[in-house]
């Protein structure tokens, strides 16, 4: 007769049972719990969708058979950002000209574009400067237009968007654009990174509070990204800022538009862009809400050996920085 397997296996099942059992919990508790949410057909609003990552993603909407509505200040790019989506996709986006500085002023354009489905707050500035020469007005302006301008889109866009979500029975989402540079601290982005920093906030505590009503956040975190306002941006950038961003790859606006966009249709509240990007998420997870269990299982193994990675780019940028200064006091 032969020898039963059972003395041998038993002290080894429950050591080959942990990792199981383990996923199972992890799987069971992610929270919020994923969803799909369409977008054809549906009202997607986006701001700053006249240049860039913005137009790219109104774009794509647009060919997905979204109904799109873009805001931004100048009425002359909103006319071209039309003009240019129409002769791509041959669909009519609907423009806002506003400010949003000007809560009123966006809640008319909100009101006048009616129930949103899917909001992306995607408007932003950046001037990048080391602190001590930038002028408090500047980082005003950046305060205010990247975060204040989220509040009052978000403010004006809820209450339909909540009554949509529940006439329809279709989830809804709510979009903010963030940046690598508000997972990171970067030299020359002090007031840019506080207001994308500010972000995670402010979208973290919104997603308490409108999970009730089938509404799901997401953050995107894009790195450096090839658009008008990154040509500006570039003239101006102190050297350290340049050397640091560049530990990310940059990207197309177009790639960035369609990793947000996926990202917002399967409800991820982080959403990275590219592969730095996807380990800085994976850093800097702290008690962010995640549904999915791969990336829940990622964090959770990953954490120690990232947070390891994320000393040795900060050793890297300290030395970089180090270097700057005697080559500089050399000079
Ligand atoms: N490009 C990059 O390297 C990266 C960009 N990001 C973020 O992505 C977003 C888009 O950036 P990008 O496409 O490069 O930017 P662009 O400068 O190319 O476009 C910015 C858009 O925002 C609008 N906007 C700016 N200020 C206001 C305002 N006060 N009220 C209403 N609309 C406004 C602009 O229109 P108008 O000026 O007419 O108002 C424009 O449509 C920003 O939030 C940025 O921080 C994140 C990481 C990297
Ligand atoms: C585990 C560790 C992972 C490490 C990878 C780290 C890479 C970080 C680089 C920071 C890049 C900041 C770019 C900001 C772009 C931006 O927002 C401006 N262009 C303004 O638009």
């Amino acid at each position: 007769m032969a020898p039963s397997p059972l003395p041998i296996a038993s002290p080894l099942l429950p050591l080959l049972m942990a990792p199981v059992a383990f996923a199972a919990v992890l799987a069971f508790i992610v929270r919020p719990r994923s969803v799909r949410i369409p977008i054809k057909g549906r009202h997607v609003f986006i701001s700053g969708g006249s240049s860039g990552i913005g137009l790219a993603l109104a774009r794509l909407a647009a060919t997905e058979g979204a109904r799109v509505s873009i805001l931004a200040r100048s009425a002359v790019r909103l006319q071209e950002a039309r003009d240019a989506i129409r002769l791509a996709t041959g669909v009519d986006v609907a423009i806002f000209s506003a400010d949003v500085r000007d809560a009123d002023a966006v809640a008319n354009a909100v009101e006048e574009a009616g129930p949103v489905d899917v909001l992306v707050c995607n408007h932003g500035v950046f001037t990048p400067q080391e602190l001590e020469k930038q002028d408090l007005e500047e980082v005003r302006f950046m305060v205010e237009i990247n975060l204040m301008g989220i509040f009052h889109l978000i403010k004006a866009a809820l209450p339909a968007m909540k009554q949509r979500a529940k006439a329809t029975g279709l989830p809804a989402s709510i979009a903010i654009m963030s940046s690598q540079a508000g997972q990171v601290g970067v030299y020359g982005y002090t007031a840019y990174s506080a207001s994308k920093f500010a972000l995670r906030g402010l979208a973290e505590a919104l997603q308490h509070e409108v999970i009730a009503h089938n509404i799901h956040v997401s953050m995107i975190f894009p790195p450096d990204t090839d658009t008008p306002g990154f040509a500006e941006e570039h003239k101006r950038r102190p050297d350290l800022t340049n050397i640091i961003a560049g530990s990310s790859g940059g990207m197309k606006a177009d790639d960035v538009a369609k990793k947000a966009l996926n990202g917002i249709k399967s409800s991820m509240f982080i959403v990275p862009c590219n592969f730095e990007g996807s380990m800085l998420s994976i850093a800097t997870a702290g008690l962010s809400p995640q549904s999915s269990f791969f990336t829940a299982l990622a964090e959770v193994l990953g954490a120690g050996f990232m947070r390891f990675m994320g000393l040795c780019f900060q050793w890297n940028w300290f030395s970089l920085i180090e270097k700057w200064h005697s080559k500089k006091k050399n000079m």
